[in-house]
């Protein structure tokens, strides 16, 4: 889904904006045939970068509980510090659309909490979706958010929120009955009004049965090749991490890069080498 990198078709000048990708753009890219391509991002920094690169969708994710601030699981992560994340990315985002999760606790007690939360996500964040985790049990609150002009993205296979009452992150969706109850939650959040769906830790052919069903795109992480678009976490998609999950490919070296950076920066700082003449100044 790369049309809309191609800005100032129109004549307007080569410092047009790009198109943004808005909600209404993913069920015609999955018509189209066009893969959907999204990655996390948690700050103005990775956002801009990212932003560049041409990706659909960026995911504020709560596994910035994971990745930044080196918590064991999402569940600590309050809606207050995801706001401020949400805000950063979409304020350094001119044409990817953006997601913020809602977090562990700020959705699950009914309709009113969740659109609370997700109004305060587009109020105060200027996020364009959220994405909530489960199936039947949050149509409700799917219906109440698409309801009041809050795009939703859901969440099915394995959940993280719900990870302790999963045992764990376990590949979810095995067995005909398990398939069958992911294929009827799938649509179950297309009926209530969900834009896509995320299947993370799905067996790659129940994955495929539930994207053949859905006229909205699947986003997999973990789901296998027939999904209408992959998203990964940035840090280990970019090589950042010691470990990664094994659905997860390093497609760079960033860490070890960084590493590199900071080292050589030091280095220069001890020989005496930085600062020169260059970045000094005089008087
Ligand atoms: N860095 C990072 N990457 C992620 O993909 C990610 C997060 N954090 N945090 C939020 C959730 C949690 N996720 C996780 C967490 C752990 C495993 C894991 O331990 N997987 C094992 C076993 C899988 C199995 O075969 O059952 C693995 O070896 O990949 C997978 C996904 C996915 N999300
Ligand atoms: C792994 C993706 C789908 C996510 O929910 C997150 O990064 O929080
Ligand atoms: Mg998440």
């Amino acid at each position: 889904m790369s049309e809309g990198t191609t800005s100032g078709a129109g004549g307007a000048g080569a410092t047009a904006p790009p198109r943004r990708v808005r909600v209404h753009h993913l069920r015609q890219a999955k018509a189209e045939g066009r893969r959907l391509t999204m990655l996390t991002a948690y700050d103005a920094v990775t956002a801009r970068l990212f932003d560049e690169a041409g990706l659909d969708l960026l995911l504020v994710g709560d596994s910035i509980g994971n990745t930044m601030h080196g918590h064991a699981t999402t569940l600590p992560v309050t809606l207050d510090e995801l706001v401020v994340a949400a805000r950063s990315v979409a304020g350094a985002t001119r044409r990817a659309l953006v997601v913020a999760d809602l977090p562990f606790g700020s959705y699950e007690a009914g309709p009113a909490q969740a659109l609370a939360s997700g109004v305060r996500m587009l109020k105060e964040a200027g996020v364009a979706a959220v994405k909530i985790e489960g199936g039947t049990r949050i149509v409700p609150q799917v219906e109440a958010l698409t309801g009041a002009g809050v795009p939703v993205v859901g969440h099915l296979g394995f959940t993280p929120q719900s990870e302790h009452l999963l045992g764990g992150p376990r590949v979810q969706g095995r067995g005909q009955e398990a398939a069958d109850r992911l294929t009827a939650d799938a649509l179950a959040l297309q009926e209530a009004g969900a834009v896509a769906v995320v299947l993370e830790m799905v067996p790659a052919p129940v994955a495929a049965r539930v994207t053949e069903v859905l006229e909205v795109p699947t986003i997999g992480i973990g789901a296998g090749a027939a999904c209408d678009g992959q998203v990964l976490v940035w840090t280990d998609m970019a090589g950042m991490t010691g470990w990664s999950p094994r659905f997860a490919r390093r497609f760079g070296e960033v860490g070890a890069a960084l590493t590199a950076a900071a080292e050589a920066y030091a280095a220069a700082v001890r020989d005496g080498g930085f600062p020169g003449p260059e970045h000094t100044f005089e008087r």
